[in-house]
């Protein structure tokens, strides 16, 4: 018996639209959740800036995150797919396809939960008031916080040329940001405290102004009432480099003195 096109049609239509609702009632996090890094905190510490892989593969893996450039030329915030490069003068600047970027973090943002943050008064308190709230400590996560700041302070770096020196030692040189009821966009990743030496334990957030054209990687910022969006992300691809100072440098430093003077 041959059913008419359209019955086909109807059971495929049918199929699909199960799957989707299906699929809406899922609990837990979104599919495709990977948490995409290059290289690690704890390289880029110890002078490991040469660029690995061009922003044209590392966009292919997230249209959220942050980061630095080759030589440690500036910070990056990537936000709805866009890249940008806040370079020491304060300017975002669109990242060309062919810079190579020696450590960032990137996923495909997915809201998992949503978080009303208030009266945070400083990083501090911020990190008090999400560690009280998070699913769990154990987790990877990413953020974004859209709104209006009272204050953010944030940083970049100037490009470093060989022998380069230290992260500790390159931020010494660093230009502060103080910014004031600014609008923008805070993007950044809680990694767990088993994490550290692959990125910053805790949570290492970036900033961006709504116009795009300035922010940096934040050191201080309050907020007074702001809605988190965190997204989980269970799993973690790592790309690592296969030659250069990588392959030498002794990572089994526990580094954590030298990492809260670099980001906070
Ligand atoms: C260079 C910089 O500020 C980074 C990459 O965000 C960091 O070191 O945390």
């Amino acid at each position: 018996m041959k059913l008419p096109w359209y019955y086909v049609i109807a059971v495929i239509i049918l199929f699909l639209a199960a799957v989707a609702v299906f699929d809406l009632f899922q609990d837990g996090p979104g599919e495709g959740d990977v948490l995409y890094q290059v290289s690690t905190i704890d390289a880029l510490m110890q002078s490991v800036y040469d660029g690995i892989i061009p922003n044209e593969e590392l966009k292919k893996h997230g249209d959220i995150g942050i980061g630095t450039f080759n030589g440690l030329d500036g910070e990056m915030v990537a936000v709805d797919g866009n890249y940008y490069q806040i370079k020491s003068d304060g300017v975002a600047y669109p990242v060309k396809d062919d810079m190579m970027i020696p450590f960032a973090t990137v996923t495909f943002f997915e809201i998992d939960k949503t978080i009303l943050v208030e009266d945070a008064g400083n990083f501090t308190e911020f990190t008090g008031k999400m560690d009280a709230v998070l699913p769990s400590s154990n987790l990877f996560y990413a953020f974004r916080i859209d709104g209006q700041f009272p204050y953010i302070k944030a940083r970049s770096v100037p490009k470093q040329e060989k022998p380069y020196p230290l992260l500790v030692d390159a931020v010494a040189n660093q230009s502060v940001f103080e910014f004031h009821n600014v609008t923008g966009t805070i993007v950044g990743f809680y990694t767990p405290q088993y994490g550290k030496g692959i990125n910053v334990p805790g949570y290492h957030l970036h900033f961006i102004t709504d116009d795009r054209k300035a922010g940096g990687h934040i050191l201080d910022f309050s907020i007074d009432e702001a809605d988190v969006k965190l997204d989980i992300t269970p799993e973690f691809y790592m790309e690592l480099p296969t030659d250069g100072d990588f392959i030498g440098v002794d990572l089994t430093k526990d580094l954590h003195k030298e990492l809260e003077k670099v980001e906070k």
